[in-house]
């Protein structure tokens, strides 16, 4: 492997590399994407199975030793894609059926974002059937709530009040459409999985709320971050915990595809755990989409999370999930982020360094691919956000020096210091890992596949 030879040297920022997990704040990482994305959007004003069987649940007791503590709930910022064209599921009017009447305006029920004032202790639903009890966090999307059952008779006794999660959508006509969406998405999906073996969380039921969409969902503990942040800071999961939620990942994964959806905002805060973190669920799928209704985008899916035929405006499909689950899984086992960039350039910068040049015939079909490599193909760093003063980078086919998967995880240092089943098992989770990184989505590992692969398999 050779370094990269620069004709000039723009390498992202050092400390690009070393982004902890636990720091992150996707907020932040959110409103630069909405800004960009608004533009985006502005500029274009006009506007792609099969199962698997599969043994389930890993052992996974006992892997998370330390005392649980109240840990902070990342905020999180999201970017709504409403089509215009509807996808077959009727959609009903956002007016009818107790629907937003006051769409984008607010009442007093309201803040002046649009978000229910939510008040503890409130009884919402039919027959006032959940009894909210506790704040759960504010999306851009939604705020969500935690409540008991009470039943449909809104009694409730004893036993069976299990705790519910409300997800209680902004007042505002497109967030009231993109819930109906979502809720269509859940209800294909736990169609296709009747005995809830494939990790995608389940949808209990929905009713509207004073103007506002309610989603309810089987409760669940916290979201892989959080994971991350209170059991791996820094340092990551053991690989047998990374194993078992990578195996639960590809079950959702190959569901998605088998329904013909793509998540299309997979990453840590979206996928939760039950308060024993054995199980995983799937969620948030606000963003989701037809395989066949698939816009270009350059800034579809959370950036750091963004599969490189995203940024080169290639046609998007099932794949970009599989990729966002391969930086997942570094992530959890490592406690870092693989790719930190800070913008769609930077990001193209660092899967580069660790894949090696993007292969040229990507880049002679990208359709934003200009944006980022100049007419023989090379690689245009930008100094800025923008595209103006960029400089030519000639990047070697192969990873840079030290920054390949296998350097960063299974190098000869690392195995030594490990028994010779666990270097066994490390070596072959890389090897799975690069194959869900492949830069070409023709040739990355399919869920079926992955899900047969040394690494699960073992
Ligand atoms: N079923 C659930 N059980 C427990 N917590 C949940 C559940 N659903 C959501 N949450 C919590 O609420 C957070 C936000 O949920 P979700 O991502 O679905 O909402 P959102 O409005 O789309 O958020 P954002 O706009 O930040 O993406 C999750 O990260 C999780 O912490």
């Amino acid at each position: 492997m050779t370094k990269a030879e620069t004709s000039i040297a723009v390498p992202p920022p050092a400390s690009l590399h070393e982004v902890s997990a636990a720091d992150y704040d996707p907020s932040v990482d959110r409103k630069v994407d909405e800004a960009r994305e608004q533009q985006q959007q502005q500029r274009d004003a006009a506007p792609p199975a099969t199962e698997v069987e599969v043994d389930e649940e890993d052992d996974i007791d006992d892997m998370f030793s330390l005392d649980t503590e109240a840990g902070e709930k990342p905020k999180k910022k999201k970017t709504i894609r409403v089509k215009k064209t509807k996808n077959g599921v009727a959609l009903p009017d956002a007016t009818a059926a107790g629907g937003p009447a006051h769409a984008g305006l607010t009442s007093n029920w309201d803040d002046d974002e649009g978000y229910y004032r939510i008040v503890l202790g409130e009884r919402i639903g039919p027959k006032g059937r959940f009894h909210v009890f506790a704040n759960l966090g504010k999306g851009m999307f939604s705020e969500v709530v935690r409540a008991k059952d009470l039943g449909e008779d809104g009694k409730g006794s004893g036993d069976s009040t299990p705790d519910v999660a409300i997800k209680i959508v902004r007042s505002q006509e497109t967030m009231y459409k993109a819930g109906i969406k979502e809720i269509a998405h859940l209800q294909k999906l736990a169609r296709l999985d009747v005995d809830d073996k494939r990790h995608v969380v389940r949808l209990v039921s929905h009713f509207t709320h004073r103007g506002h969409l309610c989603m309810v969902f089987e409760n669940l503990a916290m979201n892989l971050r959080e994971v991350v942040k209170r059991f791996g800071k820094d340092v990551g999961l053991n690989l047998k915990a990374v194993k078992a939620y990578a195996h639960q990942m590809l079950l959702g994964l190959a569901l998605f595809r088998k329904a013909g959806i793509v998540h299309a905002d997979l990453k840590p805060d979206n996928v939760l755990v039950n308060e024993a973190k054995t199980t995983l669920k799937i969620c948030d799928l606000g963003s989701a989409v037809d395989v066949n209704e698939m816009d270009l985008t350059p800034y579809l899916v959370s950036r750091f999370y963004r599969a490189p035929e995203v940024i080169l405006g290639l046609p998007c499909d099932a794949s970009i999930d599989t990729w966002a689950v391969g930086c997942t899984l570094y992530e959890l086992y490592t406690g870092r982020i693989l790719f930190p960039g800070r913008s769609n350039n930077q990001m193209l910068h660092l899967i580069q360094e660790t894949k090696g040049k993007v292969p040229t015939k990507l880049i002679r079909k990208g359709q934003f691919a200009h944006l980022h490599f100049d007419e023989t193909n090379t690689f245009l760093a930008h100094a800025a956000p923008t595209a103006a003063n960029s400089a030519r980078v000639v990047l070697p086919t192969s990873p840079v020096n030290g920054q390949d998967l296998k350097s960063r995880l299974a190098s000869p240092q690392v195995l030594r210091g490990l028994d010779e089943q666990e270097a066994r098992r490390t070596q072959a989770f890389v090897e799975l890992l690069g194959r869900m990184l492949e830069v070409d989505p023709a040739k990355r590992i399919t869920p079926q596949e992955a899900l047969r692969h040394a690494f699960l398999a073992a």
